[in-house]
């Protein structure tokens, strides 16, 4: 891959390239500067020396700022500060001040509003990155401003925000919803992964242990994780070391990786497992989505189809379904048990299912769009490719009923009314913003 094909997938990568590059750079300026000083006067030297070392230094500044998604001047000023704070500020007793990664995304819109709305404080970070339409995030931030919440433009993976944003506010909870999703992309774009998935988990992760109070932390898994698994329906305790896709492969890394900060530094860590959420402000490159673009443009879908001819099926599980579900394990996550990089004894470490519990075929899927849209789909059927696609998904969520109270209430039917209903008042019947 070339340079910049890096700089343009991993815009927030702190830039150990470019910064030897610089040093490459002045390395070769000092080699050339021993051969021209032999042949030149004194005083041409230097001011030759003057001009060139002057532009080098800008040239590495400029590249050094380019390094981070934004600088660092923009976090310091005081109206950015008061902005953050005021948004972070809890409006009930007992309430929760919330750190929300991936606060413009699907589940991070939704999840923000309902916990602003009930008094906590939220404050939301997100990186507006362009694996779909970032004018669609760019609307769920202006929606979450009118709910009084702040969303900071920045990356997991630049730990300086991070810092800044634990040192302006004490969270007493991370809700950790920043990733890079979608099953099938990672055929393509395998990187992307691995740095939002892994590097950036770990980065919020190092971030929130250095935290003093430490917060609570609970983040989005994926029922990706059962992979292979042929026992219904899925259970926490089931397998999960058969990962169909590098997707789902980064999703176990991450269970993995956040028990390793519950046991060495006393982090409270709750992993929900996501079965396939769907609803109003979705994500456009879901198949409940893309279906309904490609029906109201009377354009094909492709559905895909299991070996021996057997349908696909999920676990849609509706939006509002999810936000119970997120709250209620902000709400019983207890309290991490570190400070200063060692832990006093230990915390909670909790993995639960948030799914359905009824899953769908897909051709049922598209029959009921069809309905909803009055508008017939033009279906291309094929067998599903190898891309790290898995048959089918069921949850059991006994344990999430048990342990948070969570219990699913939005059939696919009544959920799909909804989200049509929305994407038509968001699109409009003649779709001109762009999706
Ligand atoms: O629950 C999960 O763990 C995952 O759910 C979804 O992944 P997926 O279930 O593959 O959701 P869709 O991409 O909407 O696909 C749903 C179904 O439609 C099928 N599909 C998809 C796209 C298409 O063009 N045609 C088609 O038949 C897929 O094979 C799948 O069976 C999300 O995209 C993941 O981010 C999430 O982690």
């Amino acid at each position: 891959m070339r340079s910049s094909e890096v700089d343009y997938v991993f815009p927030s990568t702190p830039g150990k390239i470019k910064i030897e590059r610089a040093h490459k750079v002045n390395r070769q300026f000092h080699r050339c500067l021993g051969i021209f000083a032999s042949t030149s006067s004194t005083m041409f030297f230097w001011v030759l020396f003057v001009i060139v070392l002057t532009a080098s230094y800008i040239s590495f500044v400029n590249s050094g700022s380019r390094c981070f998604s934004s600088p660092a001047s923009v976090y310091d000023g005081v109206e950015w500060q008061k902005r953050v704070r005021t948004s972070a500020q809890i409006h009930r007793s007992n309430g929760l001040s919330v750190l929300v990664t991936g606060a413009a995304g699907f589940v991070g819109t939704h999840v923000s509003i309902a916990l602003k709305r009930r008094g906590d404080g939220v404050v939301g970070l997100d990186n507006f990155n362009n694996y779909y339409d970032p004018s669609l995030k760019k609307a769920r931030k202006a929606l979450l401003n009118s709910n009084g919440i702040f969303v900071v433009e920045g990356d997991i993976n630049d730990a300086r925000i991070l810092a800044k944003l634990f040192d302006i506010v004490a969270f007493t909870h991370v809700m950790h919803l920043a990733a890079q999703a979608g099953v099938r992309y990672a055929i393509q774009n395998p990187h992307s992964y691995v740095h939002s998935n892994i590097a950036g988990l770990v980065t919020l992760l190092e971030a929130s242990k250095s935290a003093d109070p430490q917060p609570a932390f609970v983040w989005a898994s994926s029922s990706s994780v059962y992979g292979l698994n042929t026992k219904v329906p899925f259970s926490e305790s089931d397998r999960t070391d058969r990962p169909a896709s590098l997707y789902a492969a980064t999703k176990k890394a991450g269970e993995e990786i956040t028990h390793t900060y519950n046991h060495i530094y006393g982090l409270s860590i709750t992993g929900l497992r996501f079965f396939t959420v769907y609803g109003p402000w979705g994500r456009p490159d879901m198949a409940y989505f893309s279906f309904t673009r490609n029906i109201l443009q009377g354009k094909p879908i492709t559905v895909y189809r299991g070996k021996n001819g057997v349908d696909l099926a999920r676990d849609f599980t509706y939006i509002d379904d999810i936000v119970k579900g997120c709250l209620g394990s902000l709400d019983t996550s207890g309290k991490s048990t570190g400070s200063g990089g060692k832990k006093r004894g230990s915390a909670p470490y909790r993995i639960f299912n948030l799914g359905n519990t009824s899953p769908v075929t897909v051709p049922t899927l598209v029959s009921i769009l069809e309905k909803h849209l009055k508008a017939e789909a033009k279906k291309n059927i094929v067998e599903m490719p190898g891309n790290g696609d898995v048959p089918f998904t069921h949850a059991n969520v006994s344990l999430a009923r048990k342990e948070i109270g969570y219990k699913p209430t939005t059939d696919l039917e009544t959920g799909l009314k909804k989200f049509v209903r929305w994407y038509l008042s968001y699109y409009g019947y003649n779709q001109d913003k762009p999706v």
